[in-house]
């Protein structure tokens, strides 16, 4: 796995007093406290319906904030316009999704270059990092991604969000959509990136595999927090 110093930079999260509901309904997410250190996989776990993508995307900075603090290490979400969210995003998030959110036409290696196409540094620069990347998690640089296994398909987005060396990760039924082998190789490449490489990971899953590996597990019911350990 590829080491950086820049996950040891990483932000430290406090929620205060948080809530959210959908078009002036009932909370479905309501948080008084909670506190994470740096580093570590935390699993979000919970019933259909509890909450978990929910308090994932607020975390993220991927909804606004309604009610109260979404704070990562003096920055609190809450306060932020939806631009400087976005550049907050950009500069210590990156994204791993269910359905791999990929282009299918694309090559691996264009596809994790694709987010940084349009940013002030060249995919150039970016290229043997992504080249890197790739060869780590061990996907072929330029076959279609349509072409992959899904195992494949998930490692690829598992390098784009890699790419711009993200403090925190922040993952939505990441092996979801993969078979048993496929999914176990992604759960532990998460957990390796939060213990090997200190970044922070927080996953949504009702995965087994990938609850047993974390470091941190936060029970949600009815969008409260049940449990923590
Ligand atoms: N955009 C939306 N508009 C209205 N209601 C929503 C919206 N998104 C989520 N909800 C509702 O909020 C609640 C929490 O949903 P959420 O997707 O966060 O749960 P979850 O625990 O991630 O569920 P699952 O495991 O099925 O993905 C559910 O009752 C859901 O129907």
């Amino acid at each position: 796995m590829i080491a950086d110093k820049a996950a040891e930079r990483g932000p430290v999260l406090t929620v205060r007093d948080l809530s959210h509901g959908f078009k002036g309904g009932a909370a479905v997410v309501a948080i008084p406290h909670l506190a994470l250190p740096a580093g570590g996989l935390t699993v979000l776990t919970g019933a259909s319906g509890s909450g978990k993508t929910t308090l994932l995307y607020l975390l993220a900075g991927l909804m606004p904030v309604q009610l109260g603090a979404i704070d990562w290490a003096g920055t609190d979400l809450a306060q932020l316009s939806e631009r400087r969210r976005d550049r907050w995003r950009r500069a210590h998030a990156g994204f791993l999704f269910q359905d791999f959110h990929l282009l299918p036409e694309l090559s691996p290696l264009d596809n994790v270059l694709l987010p940084v196409w349009f940013t002030a540094f060249s995919a150039r620069n970016h290229r043997p990092r992504a080249e890197a990347l790739l060869a780590d998690f061990g996907v072929p640089l330029r076959k279609r991604t349509a072409d992959l296994s899904r195992g494949e398909q998930q490692r690829t987005a598992l390098a784009r969000a890699l790419l711009t060396e993200p403090a925190v990760i922040f993952a939505d039924e990441p092996t979801a959509s993969l078979d048993a082998a496929a999914g176990q190789v992604v759960a532990q490449s998460l957990r390796d990136l939060a213990r090997g490489e200190g970044r922070m990971v927080i996953a949504a899953s009702h995965d087994p595999a990938l609850v047993a590996l974390a470091d941190r597990r936060l029970h949600l019911e009815h969008g409260k927090l049940a449990q923590c350990g």
